[in-house]
């Protein structure tokens, strides 16, 4: 019998633990709350040569002061993968993983433990120390403690593809090397969780992976462990003293910048000491805001002037070189940005790096690209990404499938999005985790049916009640996910008027507005935030320990993405939704999706349910296009279906089990108070217009 949704909020938040927090998203927290270092002098090209005259002190943050610079990167002819590799000389995937056998570790440069960039006067900071964390002693004390495991015992695994590698149990079975398991460590990782048991064999072996697991069940690391322990283990590189141009070894991309900067972090965190150096780069921070260790690619600069300066930035970064970087710069612009800057696509990159070439000559090249990961792998090649991603992939001098590795994560992974996925890859492993695609079921769904016109008024009533139940405060945190910019802005000013501590963030906030909002939620500063999509995927807050829909999305796997930022890492959380008629396309996925994860569906959505002809419309890709209806949750390997070969529409529910269209037994449901409509107070409509705007605008 399900209690009360208050008495949810005060379990989830029960079940997580006491501490402040993970040292992940403690981390990260720190990260996106800017705790900036002090900004190191630039030093001109003419003058690096010279001995500093006044070393700059060690950045606080990751990254060496300008004045230093390693002396070594990877000539285009030089030690490149790719280059070595087709023109025949013991290049390639496999000269890597021969490398790897040896358990070479690089001589000087980068692949040295103590070399690496930590040379000099520069030091390479403790990513596990930090303003929010004293002491990695105290910092280890709270990290990953309370993780239920034994939630992910009984959770089926499929793989399909040539020749899958056995899963590991232990990481003490995995070879990732000492200085890296010293990091998994100090992370507090006891053991792997289910998809690092499967993911991490796969890659290490070498082999593609399109990896689909739910949401906060640690796909992070499941990347970052191969890649790392990879590029540890790989070839040393070449060195090419007074080259320009830098030549990372791995790509990881992410549709979002704070997700970018979050996956930073913990990369950071597990590159320490390996000599492996992370870099992250993103849009749309202002030049004088940014982080001197980080390389922002900033597409929305407008100006020769600022043009100049984002080069020089690059430029330093370049000087002090990088293995690994994140590129975010790809958040998808709206449709009214996308007609007016047509041209301002290829901007992200290929128009980005032809500037900087024109100035300063080529400053970074993909040749070298061991290691490609898609994080979000199914939004990144959704509509609007996609045309960039393949500009980045197939179009710069990145070696192709079959000569880099390449991997794909995400909670969800649509036929339609893996057919496509599948261009990049090469021999692939597909490896799904958990129910398909799945919502965990340690996030406790409740539907409740709520009129527009009452949607404030319901919210203000669960928020009250959850005062009540002494759950509210750090550490439990409260994410309302809405439709629209103006709905956010609109509700988050309402619920501040109404004294409940809000923030909130959407497309249309300054980077720097965006990262206060989430500082300000994560620090319980203000319990409440208000967010577009753009929070929906991959960001790990600790503490989060209720999701409201107050719009729900037209797309199923948006829900689930949201719906995941609760119920993270074996702790369990508390999803509501607010439904009503604007919802019906949702009803029928909505029930199977709670259905599959063991929820009570209400009986009036089961009747939504079987009403709806699953013909859907606008994005809910599932229920839309396709035709036959199926394929809801892409937690299957889509070469299994032989009826997805043949074209688009084709084919039923591939994932199988299909769902009948009729009540799913009702049920009681009706339980967990104000289900119905009509809740009372009519506060006055949410200010945002019923028409669609993209959150990503
Ligand atoms: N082996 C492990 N042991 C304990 N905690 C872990 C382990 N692996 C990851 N975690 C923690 O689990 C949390 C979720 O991990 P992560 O953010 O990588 O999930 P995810 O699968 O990428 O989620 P999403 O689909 O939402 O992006 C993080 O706080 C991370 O530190």
């Amino acid at each position: 019998m399900r209690t009360s949704w208050a008495d949810s909020v005060a379990n989830a938040e029960t079940s997580a633990p006491a501490a402040s927090g993970s040292s992940k998203t403690a981390s990260s927290a720190t990260s996106i709350a800017g705790s900036r270092p002090a900004r190191s002098s630039y030093v001109p090209p003419h003058l690096r040569s010279r001995p500093p005259s006044d070393p700059p002190a060690p950045s606080s943050a990751d990254g060496p002061s300008a004045a230093i610079r390693p002396s070594a990167f990877p000539g285009p002819s030089g030690g490149n993968r790719w280059g070595s590799g087709v023109g025949g000389g013991g290049g390639g995937r496999d000269a890597g993983r021969s490398s790897l056998a040896g358990g070479r570790l690089g001589g000087g440069g980068w692949n040295s433990r103590t070399a690496g960039w930590d040379r000099g006067r520069e030091r390479e900071v403790n990513p596990f120390t930090n303003e929010e964390e004293d002491t990695e002693a105290d910092f280890s004390d709270q990290q990953n403690t309370g993780i239920n495991f034994d939630a992910y015992e009984d959770i089926p695994v499929e793989t399909s593809g040539e020749n899958v590698p056995p899963p590991a149990n232990t990481f003490a079975e995995i070879d990732l090397g000492a200085a890296l398991n010293e990091n998994i460590r100090r992370c507090k990782y006891v053991k792997p969780t289910p998809v690092q048991r499967y993911a991490i064999p796969i890659s290490l072996d070498g082999r593609d992976l399109m990896a689909c697991a739910q949401t906060g069940s640690g796909k992070t690391a499941a990347f970052c462990f191969p890649i790392i322990s990879g590029i540890m283990r790989g070839p040393p590189v070449q060195k090419s003293r007074g080259a320009r141009t830098v030549f990372p070894l791995a790509l990881i991309l992410s549709p979002t910048r704070e997700l970018s900067v979050q996956i930073h972090e913990e990369a950071r965190k597990f590159a320490y000491q390996t000599g492996v150096r992370v870099v992250v780069a993103y849009g749309g921070a202002p030049i004088n805001q940014q982080n001197p260790a980080t390389v922002y690619v900033a597409w929305d600069i407008d100006s020769a002037m600022k043009w100049k300066m984002y080069t020089t930035m690059v430029e330093r970064e370049m000087w002090d070189g990088f293995r690994t970087v994140i590129v975010e710069g790809l958040e998808r612009m709206g449709k009214r940005l996308e007609q007016v800057m047509a041209n301002m696509q290829a901007l992200v990159f290929g128009w980005c790096f032809a500037m900087t070439s024109e100035l300063m000559g080529p400053l970074l090249a993909f040749i070298g690209i061991r290691y490609l990961a898609l994080d979000e792998a199914d939004r990144m090649l959704d509509m609007g990404f996609e045309p960039q991603i393949r500009r980045i992939v197939e179009q710069m001098d990145m070696p192709p499938r079959g000569l880099r590795q390449t991997m794909l994560f995400s909670a969800t992974f649509p036929k339609e999005i893996q057919r496509l996925a599948s261009d990049f890859l090469a021999n692939y492993i597909f490896l799904a985790v958990g129910r398909v695609g799945s919502s965990t079921d340690l996030i406790v769904q409740r539907v409740e049916f709520v009129l527009e016109s009452d949607k404030r008024s319901h919210l203000m009533d669960l928020l009250h009640a959850q005062r009540a139940n002494g759950v509210q405060g750090k550490q439990a945190l409260t994410l309302v996910f809405v439709e629209t910019k103006k709905g956010a802005d609109s509700l988050e000013h309402w619920l501040c008027m109404n004294g409940f501590p809000a923030t909130s963030i959407h497309g249309d906030r300054t980077q720097q507005e965006r990262e206060y909002a989430l500082r300000s939620f994560k620090s319980g500063q203000a319990p409440i935030l208000v967010a577009t999509d753009v929070a929906a995927r991959g960001l790990d807050i600790p503490h989060v320990a209720h999701v409201v829909n107050f719009d729900l999305p037209n797309d199923i796997d948006d829900y689930v993405h949201r719906i995941g930022r609760t119920g993270r890492a074996g702790k369990s959380g508390l999803a509501t939704a607010f439904f009503n008629e604007n919802n019906t396309s949702l009803a029928r996925p909505l029930s199977e999706l709670m259905l599959e994860a063991n929820q009570e569906v209400p009986a009036w959505l089961s009747r939504y349910a079987s009403r709806s002809n699953f013909g859907g419309s606008g994005r809910n890709r599932r229920s839309g296009a396709g035709g036959g209806g199926g394929g809801r949750f892409g937690g299957r390997d889509f070469r299994r279906d032989s009826s997805s070969r043949g074209g688009v529409g084709g084919g039923g529910d591939y994932y199988g089990g299909s769902v009948g269209s009729s009540g799913y037994g009702g049920g009681a449901s009706g339980g967990y108070g104000g289900a119905s409509g009509g809740y009372g107070g009519a506060s006055g409509g949410y200010g945002g217009s019923p028409g669609f705007t993209s959150a990503w605008d």
